[in-house]
């Protein structure tokens, strides 16, 4: 039996440090205590992008520059109950100040140490591309 597709979007936010926010799924939600990527489900009527943007709203309070959204990577993962498939976006610039609205912890790390959270299972991947792909706070140490 083929499992429902969701289509969730999230982003990484990146400070002027190179620093990247995560957050903490609350207690009641599904994989709560574990760490991801700001975001959340597609609506009907909406794309990714105003998807990213309403969730930065409402979980963090931050209101994200629209086109700043850029396409990073995605994940296609099975969990046992449904098939997740998410675009993750680069986020550089954004008015306000992330806090948590939604009960949800929240970090900046540098993508190494991002690699080192208990992150739900299908940005584990996500997770070791950015700590690939962007610089991590190595580049400081002396
Ligand atoms: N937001 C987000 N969800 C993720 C990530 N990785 C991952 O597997 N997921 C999963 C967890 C959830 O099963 C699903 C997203 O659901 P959600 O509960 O965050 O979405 P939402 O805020 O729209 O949900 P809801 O409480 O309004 O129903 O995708 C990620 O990096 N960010």
């Amino acid at each position: 039996m083929s499992k429902p597709l969701l289509l969730v979007a999230a982003a990484a936010l990146i400070d002027a440090d190179g620093r990247v926010l995560v957050t903490r799924r609350p207690a009641g939600k599904a994989h709560a205590g574990k760490w991801e990527f700001p975001g959340g489900k597609v609506e009907a009527n909406e794309t990714p992008e105003q998807a990213v943007n309403r969730e930065l709203r409402e979980e963090l309070g931050l209101e994200p520059c629209e086109r700043c959204l850029q396409p990073f990577s995605f994940t296609s993962y099975a969990y046992d109950d449904f098939h997740l498939f998410m675009p993750l976006y680069l986020c550089r610039q954004w008015d306000g100040f992330a806090q948590p609205k939604e009960g949800q912890g929240i970090k900046w790390l540098y993508p190494n140490q991002i690699t080192e959270l208990d992150l739900v299972e299908a940005d584990i991947e996500l997770a070791q591309e950015l700590a690939d792909r962007l610089p991590s706070g190595r580049r400081f140490a002396v």
